[in-house]
């Protein structure tokens, strides 16, 4: 389990990260998410060691500090650029990593890397690099995997396989961290999203509870448009047009299929509202900079 407990970041002197709090378990598959600057890769990087902090981070109760990182030992990561020595083949590059070479081995082929392996990494192209610095991260079976847009520079390809790659590590236990800008991409995979704005977590939820959320609202349609809403109305059932619908609360839908039986009417439309992921966020943060105003 890594737990994060009223973390505060600082970077120069300036708060980067403020206060956050944050568990994720074995085999989770946890999405960062964030608008440009809200402080991701500094997250990220605080949980590895590698800024000042405040607060507790702790990997299977070991703490994490600036100079201690015995607690990493099984946490595999690609923050920004891969680390990878362009000198060296991709071979020579997972080897002063690696600590089986069954590992290594299962790792070239799971990302399909055998016929790059071998050639110096200083030619390969953006997507081998990538695929390189993800195979490092994976490398020495990972209890943590923090990967930093991990889709960076990836074919469709590609991306369809990290994708499983991702998928069987969790079910084998592992735990993610993930970054992107692609939310869509995300959402393949994700089980929990986390979203930072100026270094605060304004969102936190499983991906099934977000998705349960949506269906607060219904959609409605009658054949006999004109008297629906004129029977809730008298039955104080609050509803709204939208268009050609009406909108009511998922609560009140009981009632109105009730009302609309016993009254002769015909449903021809009942639907759960379903907001895309990237309009949630987008709604979120909106709301957010609405009440961050009246603060
Ligand atoms: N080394 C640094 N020195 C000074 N400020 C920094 C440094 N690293 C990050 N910052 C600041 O911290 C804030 C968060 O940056 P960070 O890179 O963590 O955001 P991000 O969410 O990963 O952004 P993006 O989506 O654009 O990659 C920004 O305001 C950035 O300017």
């Amino acid at each position: 389990m890594l737990s994060i407990k009223n973390v505060t970041t600082f970077i120069e002197g300036k708060k980067i990260i403020h206060d956050v709090s944050l568990n994720i378990s074995p085999g989770e598959i946890v999405g960062l998410i964030g608008p440009n600057g809200a402080g991701k890769t500094t997250f990220m990087k605080t949980i590895l060691g590698l800024t000042k902090f405040t607060g507790d981070i702790s990997i299977d109760e070991k703490n994490v500090t600036e100079d201690n990182h015995q607690a990493l030992r099984k946490v595999g990561a690609l923050i920004e650029h891969p680390a990878i020595y362009p000198f060296l083949t991709g071979r020579q590059n997972l080897l002063l990593y690696s600590e089986s070479n069954n590992d290594l081995e299962e790792i070239v082929s799971t990302l399909k890397m055998e016929n790059f392996i071998d050639k110096k990494s200083k030619d390969y192209s953006l997507g081998m690099k990538q695929k390189l610095g993800i195979g490092i991260a994976l490398l020495n079976d990972p209890e943590l995997v923090i990967l930093d847009e991990p889709m960076n520079g990836l074919d469709i390809e590609s991306t369809i396989m990290i994708r499983d790659v991702i998928r069987k590590y969790a079910e084998q236990g592992c735990m993610f961290l993930i970054s992107s800008h692609i939310l869509g991409e995300l959402q393949k995979v994700m089980t929990q999203v986390v979203l930072l704005r100026s270094g605060k977590v304004i969102l936190n939820r499983s991906m099934a509870s977000l998705n349960q959320d949506s269906s607060k609202k219904y959609f409605v349609q009658v054949d006999k448009e004109n008297l629906i809403e004129d029977l809730l109305n008298h039955n104080n059932i609050c509803n709204q047009r939208v268009g050609d619908y009406l909108e009511i609360d998922s609560q009140n839908v009981n009632l109105m299929e009730n009302l609309v039986f016993q009254n002769g009417l015909y449903l021809t439309r009942l639907e759960p509202e379903k907001l895309n992921l990237e309009e949630k966020i987008v709604k979120i943060l909106t709301d957010k900079e609405g009440s961050d105003n009246e603060e």
